[in-house]
């Protein structure tokens, strides 16, 4: 206070020798005006970066401006849009508002958005709590905290935001991010998720509140793999937004121009990528949630530098696939059989296509691992996408999809045509499998459902996989009515199983990407591996699948319960491990180096993982002045 007063005092001298030798004094309150950019005296304090936006006493939230963000080391650590306190208050209030509405008629909980409040409130007070809380009722709160309700929390977003977590890059951060990246509180990231907001879900372009994505991915890297989650860190980068209502809503967060495109976007991404392995070249980023135009491109572009994977093509693989090989054995058939189902995949975009490659090339490496098993493999897909079933005749085919585009010979001799509609498709192929990645709900319809009761299968399989759950192909219960109680379903988000009330249950096993990616990260993390390789991926794909016993799959349960997903994590991060080393991509982790890690045991491997992954329990705090 006493060097404000001094400053306040030499500072109202030169501005008084300044106006008289302009021959006009102000008045005081004039006067006072200039002392600070803002008008007022400003307050003094000891605190920097994300110790500010801590402390209510201080804390402005979104109404920092740029100058004063980049005065006190909060570039990056708020959303981009600046806002008045007027319009704080707005958001806030429209968001009390919309909890009565919800109420009224939201979604299937209508508590659902209120859980998350609450849980969101604890996280911001006490971590230990908040995960301890997470992992002992996993399977009651994962769908609070990630899908279904965290899509309507992205949806929701400007009236949920109170503190902000994680990080915002945007296109206004050009040529800075290198040095915003130190205004991360954390010396050591193990685990970033970034989005750009382009698809969250199957909810579409959400902007800069698509972070709530990140956010609930991160939180089960923390819970089911045990990543400290002082070392997480979600991730936005806002290049803008094409939807029309965030674009004209006064209380949207985020930067209100349309997206940047081609060169100026990949400088973004290329610049936010270089600025965060700089800093922590041992992190893992996982690309989520980027629409499938640029999800391949960049997965391309990073996969064989950085540490990275695209968690919506390579994660949703793994998981389809674990469940495709379930499903075959639910029929009572030998995992090698798989070559020969016929599977129709309605959804050619970013998980769709990747869910395709990597079925293809497992049944390739069943079928003796060349060119000619390859090409066989090819022939048991049908795709359908927004246009119809994909044919070599399509114009101005996606490059993605075009592998996967059935030959006309083919196609005429099974009665189709280019663009025949799913049901068609259903109708003429009587796959095994009907699998939807289509992110429109209710495409199952009941005449689509009808068809497949022609499925040449014994026990046909629906993966109804979009999300939200408004976003589910089909419901379980429309599958299990039409198809009857032999039927092996999956759905993205989670639904209730099926009481027949004969006393059998029509189980609904849960095929999400969730069972993979935390031990994915894991496994990376622990074997120091610089790439993710494709045999990592494969390896936790395969110990996923090899999880479920015979018992499990004849009752129709091809994915594991929610509640044992930390021990399915530990056993997926050990297989990537251990796939690692037999590649030879193994560099160590912290006191434990490649040559050692490449020594141990199977046994000894999970003991490593399970010794590294962090439980929420208060440590012993002491006071160290220094
Ligand atoms: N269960 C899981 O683990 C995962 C689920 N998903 C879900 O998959 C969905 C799609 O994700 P992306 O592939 O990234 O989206 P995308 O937008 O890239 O692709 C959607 C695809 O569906 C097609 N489509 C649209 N209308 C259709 C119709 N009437 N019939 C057939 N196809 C139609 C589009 O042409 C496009 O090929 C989303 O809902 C997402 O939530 C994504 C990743 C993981
Ligand atoms: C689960 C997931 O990653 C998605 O729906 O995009
Ligand atoms: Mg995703």
């Amino acid at each position: 206070m006493t060097k404000w007063n001094s400053l306040s005092a030499s500072l109202m001298k030169r501005l008084k020798l300044h106006y008289q030798m302009s021959n006009s004094i102000p008045a005081l309150s004039q006067v006072r005006s200039f002392t600070t950019s803002e008008g007022h005296r400003p307050a003094i304090i000891h605190k920097r970066s994300l110790d500010i936006l801590h402390d209510p006493w201080f804390n402005k939230g979104t109404a920092f401006t740029m100058t004063e963000r980049d005065r006190l080391d909060l570039r990056g650590l708020l959303p981009p849009n600046v806002m008045s306190s007027e319009q704080q208050i707005e958001r806030f209030m429209v968001d009390l508002k919309r909890l009565e509405v919800q109420a009224r008629d939201g979604p299937s909980d209508p508590n659902a958005l209120a859980k998350w409040r609450i849980l969101n409130r604890l996280h911001d007070r006490n971590e230990t709590m908040y995960y301890k809380v997470l992992i002992a009722h996993i399977e009651e709160y994962a769908p609070i905290v990630y899908t279904p309700t965290v899509g309507l929390v992205c949806q929701n977003y400007s009236g949920l935001f109170r503190r902000p977590r994680g990080m915002y890059f945007s296109a206004e951060d050009r040529g800075e991010m290198m040095s915003m990246v130190y205004n991360w509180p954390a010396d050591q990231v193990d685990m970033i998720v970034v989005t750009d907001g382009s698809r969250i879900l199957g909810l579409g372009d959400l902007g800069v509140h698509g972070i709530g994505i990140a956010i609930g991915k991160l939180d089960l890297y923390v819970a089911a793999a045990g990543i400290n989650p002082q070392r997480v860190l979600p991730v936005m980068i806002d290049v803008g937004t094409n939807n029309e209502k965030l674009l004209k809503d006064p209380l949207y967060l985020g930067l209100q121009q349309n997206r940047l495109d081609g060169d100026e976007y990949l400088a973004i991404i290329d610049e936010f990528m270089e600025a965060v392995f700089t800093r922590w070249p041992h992190v893992i980023v996982q690309f989520e949630d980027f629409q499938s135009k640029w999800a391949f491109k960049l997965l391309q572009r990073y996969r064989n530098t950085y540490r990275m994977f695209n968690d919506d093509v390579q994660g949703t693989a793994g998981v389809a696939i674990a469940g495709l090989l379930g499903a075959v054995r639910a029929q009572g058939r030998p995992m090698i059989d798989f070559p020969k189902q016929k599977i129709v995949v309605a959804g050619a975009g970013s998980a769709g296509i990747g869910v395709l490659n990597a079925a293809r090339k497992t049944m390739a490496r069943m079928l003796g691992n060349n060119e000619s098993a390859f090409e066989a493999a090819r022939s048991q897909f049908w795709v359908v996408d927004a246009q119809g079933l994909i044919t070599e005749e399509r114009e101005n085919i996606d490059q993605d999809a075009s592998p996967f585009a059935r030959k006309v010979k083919e196609i005429n001799r099974q009665g189709l045509r280019e663009g025949a509609s799913l049901v068609e498709v259903v109708q003429q192929v009587k796959p095994d499998v009907l699998l939807g990645l289509s992110a429109v709900g209710g495409l199952f319809t009941k005449e689509v459902l009808e068809a497949l009761k022609g499925s040449t299968a014994t026990r046909p399989a629906i993966f109804a996989m979009s999300n939200p759950t408004t976003n589910a192909e089909c419901t379980p219960e429309q599958a299990f009515s039409i198809l009857g109680e032999n039927v092996i379903f999956a759905s993205g988000s989670p639904f209730k199983d099926v009481d027949f009330g004969n006393g059998h249950i029509g189980h609904c096993n849960q095929g999400n990407n969730m069972y993979l990616f935390p031990g994915i990260g894991l496994g990376t993390l622990l074997s120091g591996a610089p790439i993710v390789s494709d045999g990592m991926l494969q390896a936790a794909a395969e110990c996923l699948a090899a999880y479920m016993t015979e018992d499990e799959v004849h009752e129709g349960i091809i994915y594991p319960s929610i509640s044992s997903i930390r021990d399915i994590t530990k056993e997926i991060a050990a297989a990537v491990i251990m796939e690692a080393i037999e590649e030879d991509l193994v560099e160590g982790y912290r006191g434990v180096d490649a040559r050692e890690l490449q020594k141990f045991s199977k046994e000894q491997i999970l003991e490593f993982v399970k010794n590294n992954m962090w439980s929420p329990e208060y440590p012993t705090l002491v006071y160290n002045q220094d």
